[in-house]
């Protein structure tokens, strides 16, 4: 589809969990020059802002207290390019100006998190952090207030509800089996697995976190019609990044040799 506006390029990367979103979708910025925000992020802050409160978000009767404390929450990120494109960039993310990047990453934020991203009132107030971050880094003017000529994010709904006009939308999707892999890989490199935890644990765990996110009532995970859907599960990283690297490319052009045909 052709744009029709000056603002900056919009890439909306959805799919359940650990597909592959934040690492691609970081990677993707970098080569093009993009800004990056990881909406999943946002969530899992709510979650440890909670959790640090003794709040237990598995009551529905602590919804309000967690929507109160997603509202006053100052939610922070700062993504360090490399100019190696063979390096991953980094995002730093900051909860009242903690810097909790690992905090937001352990087991027990990641056990919870589906079930606070299912409360309205926070995916509201979510939601309204995560678009003034956008005005922020990519705003309606051609180049964004960062320098940077477009936008990358990730997470569950942003091809649905939070960028629902984005020049590319993608969905990517791996088989379970091959998420939980990766996902403990990622775990023990990083030092944050947990004593005895197993793939079958983590897959299950996986499996339940994406069934509650694609039923839950307020903006379920779900590919948007106009998505192009990416199975992950045999490609390598830089083979998913240059996947939509390319199909960017083709629809700048596309857009270019539309506009200047009229
Ligand atoms: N094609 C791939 N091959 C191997 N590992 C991958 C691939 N894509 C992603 N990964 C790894 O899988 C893990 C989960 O990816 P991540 O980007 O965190 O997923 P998500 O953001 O969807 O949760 C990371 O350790 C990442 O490096
Ligand atoms: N736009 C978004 C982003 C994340 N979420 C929810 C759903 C996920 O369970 C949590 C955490 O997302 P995150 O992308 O960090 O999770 P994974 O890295 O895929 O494990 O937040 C959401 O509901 N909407």
């Amino acid at each position: 589809m052709a744009r029709k506006d000056t603002r900056p390029f919009q890439v909306a990367i959805d799919g359940p969990a650990a597909s592959g979103k934040s690492t691609t979708a970081k990677m993707v910025a970098q080569r093009l020059g993009f800004d990056y925000i990881d909406t999943g992020a946002f969530y899992r802050c709510v979650t440890l802002a909670a959790l640090s409160k003794g709040i237990d978000p598995s009551k529905p009767s602590q919804a309000s207290q967690i929507s109160n404390l997603a509202q006053s929450s100052q939610i922070g990120l700062k993504t360090v390019f490399s100019n190696s494109s063979s390096s991953l960039p980094t995002t730093r993310v900051f909860l009242d100006k903690k810097d909790v990047s690992s905090d937001i990453r352990t087991e027990t934020v990641s056990k919870h998190v589906s079930a606070v991203a299912a409360i309205g009132p926070v995916r509201e107030a979510v939601l309204q952090k995560v678009r003034d971050m956008g005005a922020t880094s990519a705003s309606t003017s051609q180049e964004s207030n960062s320098g940077r000529a477009g936008l990358v994010m990730d997470g569950r709904d942003i091809g649905t509800v939070v960028l629902p006009n984005a020049d590319l939308k993608i969905f990517l999707v791996a088989d379970s089996r091959v998420r939980a892999e990766r996902r403990l890989q990622e775990l023990a490199k990083s030092g944050r697995k947990e004593e005895g935890l197993d793939l079958e644990t983590v897959q299950k765990d996986l499996e339940r976190r994406d069934e509650l996110d694609r039923t839950r009532e307020a903006s379920p995970l779900r590919k948007a019609d106009d998505a192009v859907e990416l199975d992950t599960s045999h490609l390598t990283i830089e083979g998913q990044v240059d996947a939509i690297v390319q199909e960017v490319y083709r629809r700048q052009k596309a857009a270019s040799s539309s506009t200047s045909s009229q």
